[in-house]
């Protein structure tokens, strides 16, 4: 997988509701977003995920699913991507919220608000692609095309089973 692959985003479902952070610093300022963050020097996309998720929740998770790649271009801001990962907590798991984190706010949202049309409030790109992530058992890369902080071109690939395998074992 490309270098610039360099941070993740994780999805924590509980049922019918996702645990988002509504964000205090860019990207996606203000906005609610998955939780996660950048992999470090020689980390894995998993062990960076497991990681992120950890510092950012206080769960302890082993078990997540690996959903692809959402990659960037911009006018603006260097070409990037993040690995994309989803796990569904058990319903005897109680996460009460909301919870203020240094990141920002934590707080179980509906689904059907999540992907509702017309929702200024999630990240900007999660409208492309959220939707295949929660429903789709596949893997895949999607890109964005970004103009003056406007997605402006957005595409997806399904991702090869083999290369979906060796992100999740060697990161690579
Ligand atoms: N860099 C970047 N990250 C993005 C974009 N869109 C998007 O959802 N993300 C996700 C990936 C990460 O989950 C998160 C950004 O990571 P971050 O800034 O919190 O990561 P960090 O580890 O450097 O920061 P921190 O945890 O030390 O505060 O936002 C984007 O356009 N650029």
């Amino acid at each position: 997988m490309n270098e610039f692959i360099r941070y993740t985003i994780l999805f924590i479902r509980q049922g019918s509701r996702i645990l988002l952070l509504n964000r205090n610093s860019a990207p996606a300022k203000g906005l609610w977003n998955g939780v996660g963050g950048k992999l470090e020097a020689g980390e894995t996309p998993m062990a960076g995920v497991l990681r992120e998720a950890w510092e950012e929740t206080g769960i302890r998770l082993t078990d997540v699913a690996y959903k692809g790649v959402v990659s960037w271009e911009s006018d603006v801001s260097p070409r990037g991507g993040m690995h994309v990962f989803m796990t569904e907590l058990p319903p005897s798991l109680a996460y009460p919220t909301p919870v203020q984190m240094e990141e920002g706010l934590l707080d179980w949202k509906e689904i059907e608000w999540v992907l509702s049309d017309h929702n200024f409030g999630m990240g900007e790109i999660i409208p492309r692609y959220l939707r295949t992530v929660l429903e789709d058992d596949s893997c895949y890369v999607h890109h964005c095309v970004f103009h003056q902080h406007k997605v402006i071109a957005y595409e997806r690939r399904q991702m090869e089973p083999v290369l979906a395998g060796a992100v999740i074992r060697k990161g690579c």
